[in-house]
């Protein structure tokens, strides 16, 4: 037997709509006695008040009427003069013979009427639309689909359009691509791969962080393939009411099959698709069936027949891997944040016709923001964009990319904040040291540009693009050379004023959850060479201890001794390295205090001096 869950919220707006309909019926009736009855002269009333035959009576001060029962039970109504003192004789009257008689004032009726009239019934639409809103969004039930598509808050759900993107619209991602692509040419020629008793993919899922262009790249490969485009975000089932999303993905894939050639896309997987049974308390019943219910249908279809399911998450190991078996989601696309040659190639693309100076350089530009997603990047060119416009200056330059990149690093520029004299200083030090520590550690060229201008709530955020993350293979030098410049803002404030600030909150941050991989992914510590808690070590870098599962309490201690440790010895390596090139921290520091923002050419010289500090040894970690 299916259950039914009720939604609280919408179980609350149906009873608030059906008091509210109740009150104005109720009122309703009150106050239209005169619809019964027929009229007669005013002296028939007077006629019948002496003669006593009048049970009850109502006047009705708004609009001169008096509504009179009598005692037979007849009901007729009169218009009165506008004469008080008759009428009040002639209520007295009624009233020396025991007539029940009451007087509706002026006032308190267009209260009454104007409630009524005017605010019960946007009340009572209100609510009900809300409680509609409330159904539709949840479910394409009954005669609500008409009504959500009207409302616009229904998922894309249809065959995708002609003009859709292509793979010449992503830039930046051909490993993804070429695998795409094969995709593609079974969709558009399945014989030739039936023909050779193949058994083609049913589908692939896209991996990697949110902004890499998953979506885009699904779309482009139905583009390039001429088929209909079906998605649906995970996340819509999440919370719906039981049976509906299984319903609705059993609807997806007729639609989808009926349309084919097709491609079905699935954003955020991981939204429905979690291992089952590992989730806590109710509405977990509603994702199971909904995960079922694709697991059927991808069981189901006859790869070949030009339907192909594409899905995307970020946390393929949280899914259930009944969706990981051959058949199913048979590959996987890794698609991550590009690297300086793809940033290139996306900026490039996003700046081709934009009018652009001639001293821009792409590659030079994509150098300057490592780590990027194409997201980002494309938010670059449209910041650099604005900032043109508003500095009324015809071509985008180097100089409008450059901040647009500090913007979205941080935030916008935040003028409304100044800064006191001791905040700079603090900022300015430990700006300098981030800088000084990595120009010891790699060649001076890996710090661009160095800023205290406040941005949004981030203070000096320009440093963390200090790290490389190109690279995917680091080696345990790699990892301590990134926690020490990390860990420099903090050793340089400790030398400077003898006590750390709220600056270095993201700094700790950064080096905890690195160190802690170390710890628990890598094998880097005494704990020795095993990896602790289910994650793969690309996904624990950023997985809290929470989430480390099944460990014994006194591990969890250790864990943190041990992330201690070489979070203070990243530190005492920082100090060493600053002790040793003071006077530059403090020139820079200087600088900065003077001119806000320090670039390239004067960063660099002051950072040519740098020189790596003697390792005075006692902190050689296992
Ligand atoms: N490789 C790329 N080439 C060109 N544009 C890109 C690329 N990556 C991202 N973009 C731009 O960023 C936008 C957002 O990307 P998209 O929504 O496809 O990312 P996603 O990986 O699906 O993110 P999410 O996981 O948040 O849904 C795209 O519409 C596109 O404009
Ligand atoms: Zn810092």
């Amino acid at each position: 037997m299916p259950r039914i869950s009720f939604d609280p919220l919408a179980v609350l707006f149906a009873s608030l709509a059906a008091v509210l309909l109740l009150v104005f019926l109720v009122m309703l009736g009150s106050t239209q006695p005169s619809s019964r009855g027929t009229q007669v002269p005013y002296t028939t009333v007077q006629r019948m008040a002496t003669a006593g035959s009048v049970r009850f009576a109502r006047q009705l001060d708004y609009d001169h009427r008096i509504l009179v029962v009598d005692r037979d039970g007849r009901e007729v109504w009169a218009s009165y003069p506008a004469n008080g003192a008759l009428q009040d004789q002639l209520v007295n009257t009624m009233r020396d013979k025991n007539a029940a008689v009451t007087i509706d004032s002026q006032s308190g009726k267009q209260a009454k009427r104007l409630i009524v009239q005017v605010l019960l019934p946007i009340l009572i639409l209100a609510s009900l639309f809300a409680l509609f809103m409330r159904i539709s969004q949840k479910s394409d039930a009954g005669g609500m689909g008409a009504f959500s598509r009207w409302a616009g808050r229904r998922s894309k759900l249809g065959p995708g359009d002609p003009q859709g993107p292509s793979f010449a619209d992503v830039a930046g991602a051909p490993a993804a691509v070429a695998e795409l692509e094969e995709l593609c040419d079974l969709l558009r020629a399945p014989d030739r791969y039936n023909a050779l008793g193949a058994r083609p993919p049913k589908g692939a899922l896209l991996v990697g962080p949110p902004g890499t262009g998953k979506t885009l790249l699904a779309r482009a490969t139905a583009g390039e393939a001429q088929a209909a485009f079906f998605s649906v975000s995970g996340a819509e089932f999440v919370e719906s009411l039981v049976g509906v999303g299984a319903a609705r993905i059993r609807d997806l894939f007729a639609k989808a099959r009926d349309a084919a050639p097709a491609i079905v896309f699935i954003d955020e997987l991981d939204a429905v698709g979690r291992k089952r049974g590992a989730g806590v308390g109710q509405g977990n019943d509603e994702r199971e069936q909904t995960l079922n219910q694709l697991l059927v249908e991808m069981d189901g279809f006859d790869a070949g027949g030009g339907l192909i399911v594409l899905a995307a998450t970020n946390r393929p190991d949280i899914l259930d891997p009944a969706l990981l078996r051959p058949g199913r989601f048979d590959r996987q696309v890794t698609v991550d944040a590009p690297d300086a040659e793809g940033r290139a190639q996306i900026l490039s693309l996003y700046l081709a016709g934009r009018p652009v100076a001639e001293d821009v350089e792409p590659a030079e530009i994509a150098r300057r923001c490592s780590g990027f997603t194409g997201a980002e990047l494309e938010n670059v060119v449209n910041e650099a964009a604005l900032l043109t416009a508003r500095g009324g200056h015809t071509a985008i330059g180097m100089h409008e990319l450059d901040e647009a990149i500090q913007r979205v690093v941080g935030g916008p520029r935040n003028d409304t904040h100044v800064l006191s004299d001791e905040e700079l200083e603090t900022i300015a030090v430990h700006e300098a040291a981030h800088a000084v520590v990595a120009a010891s550690l790699h060649d001076g060229a890996q710090v661009h540009q160095l800023s205290i201008v406040s941005r949004g709530r981030r203070l000096g955020r320009a440093t963390a693009l200090l790290l490389d993350r190109d690279r995917t293979v680091l080696r345990r030098s790699d990892l301590e050379r990134q926690l020490e410049v990390a860990m420099a803002g903090a050793a340089a404030e400790r030398l400077a004023f003898g006590e750390v600030s709220t600056a270095v909150n993201d700094d700790l941050h950064t080096a905890t959850q690195l160190a802690r991989s170390m710890v628990t992914s890598f094998g880097m510590s005494p704990l020795g060479p095993v990896t602790i808690g289910e994650q793969s070590a690309e996904v624990f870098l950023g997985a809290s201890l929470q989430e480390l599962g099944s460990v014994g309490p006194g591990t969890l201690e250790r864990i943190d001794a041990e992330t201690r440790v070489i979070v203070e010895a990243a530190e005492e390596r920082a100090a060493q390295t600053l002790d040793a090139n003071w006077a530059i921290v403090r020139a820079i520091a200087g600088d900065l205090v003077e001119h806000e923002t320090l670039d390239d050419a004067q960063l660099a010289q002051h950072l040519a001096a740098v020189r790596a500090a003697p390792r005075n040894g006692g902190h050689a970690a296992p």
